[in-house]
């Protein structure tokens, strides 16, 4: 059984290199809490610190939990109570954080990933083998900012480039124009709840080569998507409208999509998203302009079998100046490489988080 002796939360910021620009917002800087678990093996005595990292943002554009909510879910809610907790696997200390509570799904998530983190480790296992992945490497695609050229994704040769748009602006023609151009190269767009259902018409004018559309409706909007889901040949994958597993369900129950953006940041943890892959059709891996860190955890989950398209994870020295880890996640060919060391498997640069600190730090112990 395992016994966490020690939580620190340390909320950080990261500097975009370049602002990222979706139908919601603008993010150029991106703020994160990372979680740090000092977890006790019973048996052996053996203590481990695992990393885990809160992925929500700083506005409540995107989902109603920011940063701040997260942190004082964690401080008042989670921390207070699992402290006291004794488990025997990720699985069933993820159970205990749901039971908790139905909400703050990016604070469950992110001391679920240290504690992923922290098992590895003690048991000696990647988080690729304790989930079961497959493979040295994955497939991986790239989003492309509104305001940002593809130019440097068609050179990389990732082998999905996602293009954010606004449908309120967006110039159907042009676009069609555009990716008519690159007839071999893998699209989706994501249009961020931009779309109404008065847009199907230009769903289905998209070219063959648009793999699938990212939340086109509203997040609550379960039936629309159905609706649109039902007369549009397209695949439809859901993202803001998926928090939690009770989403997924509602999902599949109304046939809202075919695909899940699976961010397991936003579903509660590795353990959901690994739910919901085995639940829905088609499951892919979307990014949430992570640190080096959650895009470890992505590229593992990336790896399982089910997975359907290449995600959302691109060269880590593409979004951000400074990095929270000593490894670069190095995309060649449109393919990069499955961590292997114990646990997440990267070094966390204890110095960058240090100097991107940005509130205090905050601390219990058992
Ligand atoms: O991290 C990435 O590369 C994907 C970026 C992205 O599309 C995104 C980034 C922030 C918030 C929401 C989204 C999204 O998928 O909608
Ligand atoms: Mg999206």
């Amino acid at each position: 059984m395992y016994q966490i002796k020690k939580i620190t939360l340390i909320p950080i910021a990261l500097t975009m290199l370049q602002a990222f620009e979706t139908a919601h917002h603008t993010i150029s800087e991106r703020p994160l809490t990372i979680v740090t678990v000092e977890l006790l093996n019973e048996d052996s005595g053996e203590i481990a610190v695992g990393y885990g990292e809160v992925q929500s943002f700083a506005d409540f554009s995107y989902t109603l939990e920011n940063q701040s909510v997260s942190r004082e879910i964690l401080k008042t809610v989670l921390l207070p109570q699992i402290r006291r907790f004794s488990f025997s696997n990720p699985q069933s200390f993820s159970i205990r954080l749901n039971q908790l509570t139905p909400f703050a799904s990016f604070a469950k998530a992110g001391l679920e990933m240290a504690v992923w983190d922290a098992i590895g480790k003690l048991t000696h296992q990647s988080l690729q083998q304790m989930i079961h992945g497959q493979g040295g490497t994955v497939p991986v695609g790239i989003a492309v900012g509104m305001a940002d050229s593809i130019d440097e994704a068609l050179t990389q040769g990732y082998q999905r480039i996602k293009l954010k748009i606004d449908a309120h602006v967006v110039d159907f023609e042009n676009l069609n124009r555009l990716l008519k151009k690159y007839p071999e190269q893998q699209f989706s767009i994501d249009a961020n709840s931009s779309f109404t259902d008065k847009n199907i018409a230009q769903i289905n004018r998209l070219p063959e080569n648009v793999g699938f559309i990212e939340q086109p409706l509203g997040e609550n909007d379960f039936v629309q998507h159905a609706v649109l889901q039902a007369h549009t040949s397209k695949i439809i994958s859901l993202d803001e409208s998926i928090n939690n597993l009770n989403d997924v369900a509602t999902m599949l129950k109304c046939l809202s999509a075919k695909a899940l953006t699976i961010k397991q940041g936003k579903i509660g943890g590795i353990s959901n998203a690994l739910t919901a892959i085995q639940l829905v059709d088609k499951p892919w891996v979307g990014g949430m302009l992570t640190s080096g860190l959650g895009r470890s955890v992505d590229i593992a989950i990336s790896s399982l079998p089910k997975i359907a398209f290449p995600g959302d994870i691109s060269d880590s020295r593409r979004y951000f100046e400074r990095d929270i880890i000593e490894e670069r996640l190095r995309v060649n060919n449109g393919i990069i490489s499955v961590p292997r060391n114990y646990g997440i498997g990267v070094t966390v640069d204890l110095n960058a988080i240090s100097d991107l600190q940005t509130e205090q730090m905050f601390t219990i112990t058992d």
